[in-house]
């Protein structure tokens, strides 16, 4: 059996949902369809989630939403014309947002999930419709039916093992089953969103539920690159990446499959296969435990935005014991998560999203840290990129750190920090944000092939 995972670039209009009709259709074992909300009909366009937020964020306020909420049915209006769909479908569709507006709420963010997750759910009711009017045995299932549930953290749920058990019933659910992604339950009965770009996860659940033979993830793309198209035109495509890989890959900036989508399918070991709505002939990436063909040391490089470091220094620092759960303990009460911690003997970074401080936590925590843990400098860097070059091979290859290094004093960029992870499969730079697609440019050069700049 394969859970089959479409994301909002192959359901933002009536032509692609009639791709995903006929891949669902040359293979009877593609049994759980889990769809995204309507993504992007072009560069321009809106995410039918976008869209769904702004209007949470303006019902919120007590402005009015008259007009996003035209646009959001308009796009599934669009959608049954395409597809030729009775707009009485759309009734029962309009009448449930409704409710959701208006029903009561725990606080601000259960609400803004509660809208947001309309996305999927209603994409999934059409795609059922669909599938049913083109004489396919095929039913859209809630996830509060099928027993997802999750924790109560809006916008950035987590399953909960009791779901396993009651989901693998899916199993021996006859027909198709369209399953709307992103979304759970919690214990509570609320609605809960993954975070952003999370039914991959829904995909990746199920997929462990059923103990599926594959996890098939279909996208705008032919495979997944060495790096992101948008740095470098035409990179090279990735045949094969081990789960470790992809989830370095992901989490760096790979957006195309979301990092938290590996745990599950990696539990298990399930084959995790990315493929092209657009080009379902296309050979795609798959992700499995261990590689056959050896490539390397370095198979893709990723980088993103937005992160900042707190920089602390105090001499003999490595002398006193319990300096970094302290530190780390004035950044848990800010609530700040953060991503990474380089170190030396008289010194720490720690790298973190830069998104989730404001000035004023950023001169209380500074003034903390500087009186609490006496230290001699503390300062708050901003606007960095965080590159990660990864690949198994590097565990067995000496020279890929003074490669990279070199390949970036070359391009004349300033290496801010480096880490490499204990697990040797990736390689960290931190540098400043002007200088990342130069910086990624140069290590694509060094690794893999010339690129015009
Ligand atoms: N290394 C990469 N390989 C492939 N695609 C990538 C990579 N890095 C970023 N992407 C982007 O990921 C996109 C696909 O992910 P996403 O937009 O979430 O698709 P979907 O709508 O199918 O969920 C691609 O169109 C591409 O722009
Ligand atoms: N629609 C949600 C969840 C998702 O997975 O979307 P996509 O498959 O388009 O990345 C989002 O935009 O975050």
């Amino acid at each position: 059996m394969k859970v089959i995972k479409f994301g909002g670039s192959s359901l933002a209009a009536g032509e692609q949902i009639k791709k995903v009709f006929q891949i669902v259709c040359e293979d009877p074992t593609r049994k759980i369809v889990v769809v995204s909300a309507p993504g992007k009909r072009s560069n321009e366009d809106q995410k039918v989630t976008d869209l769904l937020i702004q209007c949470a964020e303006k019902h919120f306020r007590g402005e009015n939403c008259a007009e996003i909420i035209k646009a959001i049915f308009y796009r599934y209006e669009t959608i049954c014309i395409e597809l030729e769909l009775p707009m009485s479908i759309l009734e029962s569709i309009k009448e449930d947002f409704a409710e959701r507006l208006m029903a009561g709420y725990k606080d601000k963010f259960s609400f803004y999930d509660r809208v947001k997750a309309c996305g999927e759910d209603y994409m999934a009711q059409l795609v059922a419709h669909f599938f049913q009017v083109q004489g396919l045995q095929a039913a859209y299932v809630n996830p509060k039916e099928a027993g997802l549930i999750v924790s109560r953290e809006p916008g950035n749920a987590q399953v909960l093992p009791v779901s396993y058990k009651k989901l693998s019933n899916l199993k021996e659910k006859s027909g198709i089953t369209v399953f709307p992604g992103f979304f759970g339950y919690s214990q509570e009965g609320e609605i809960m969103t993954f975070s952003r770009s999370g039914s991959d996860v829904t995909g990746a659940i199920l997929a462990k539920a059923v103990q599926a033979d594959v996890y098939e993830n279909f996208t705008d793309v032919n495979a997944v690159y060495s790096v992101n198209p948008a740095i470098v035109s035409n990179p090279k495509e990735i045949r094969e990446l081990t789960y470790r890989e992809m989830r370095e890959l992901s989490y760096g900036g790979f957006t195309v499959l979301h990092d938290e989508a590996l745990i599950p399918a990696f539990s298990e070991k399930i084959p995790v296969h990315i493929r092209n709505t657009n080009n379902s002939s296309a050979p795609g990436t798959k992700i499995v435990s261990r590689r056959e063909e050896e490539i390397g040391p370095v198979v893709g490089i990723a980088s993103d935005h937005g992160f900042c470091s707190i920089y602390v220094s105090k001499y003999l620092m490595n002398r006193e014991i319990g300096f970094g759960r302290k530190l780390l303990t004035i950044l848990e009460e800010f609530g700040l998560s953060y991503e990474h911690s380089p170190s030396g003997i008289d010194d720490i970074s720690i790298i973190l999203r830069e998104d989730q401080l404001t000035p004023s936590a950023e001169s209380k925590i500074i003034e903390r840290i500087k009186i609490e843990l006496t230290a001699d400098e503390v300062v708050i860097q901003h606007h960095l990129s965080l590159i990660m070059v990864v690949g198994e091979g590097m565990r067995h290859n000496v020279g890929t750190m003074s490669r990279a290094s070199k390949a970036l004093a070359e391009a004349r960029v300033n290496i801010e920090m480096i880490n490499q992870g204990s697990s040797e499969v990736s390689m960290m730079f931190g540098v400043k944000e002007i200088d990342e697609k130069r910086a990624v440019e140069a290590l694509y050069r060094e690794f893999f092939a010339p690129v015009p700049v």
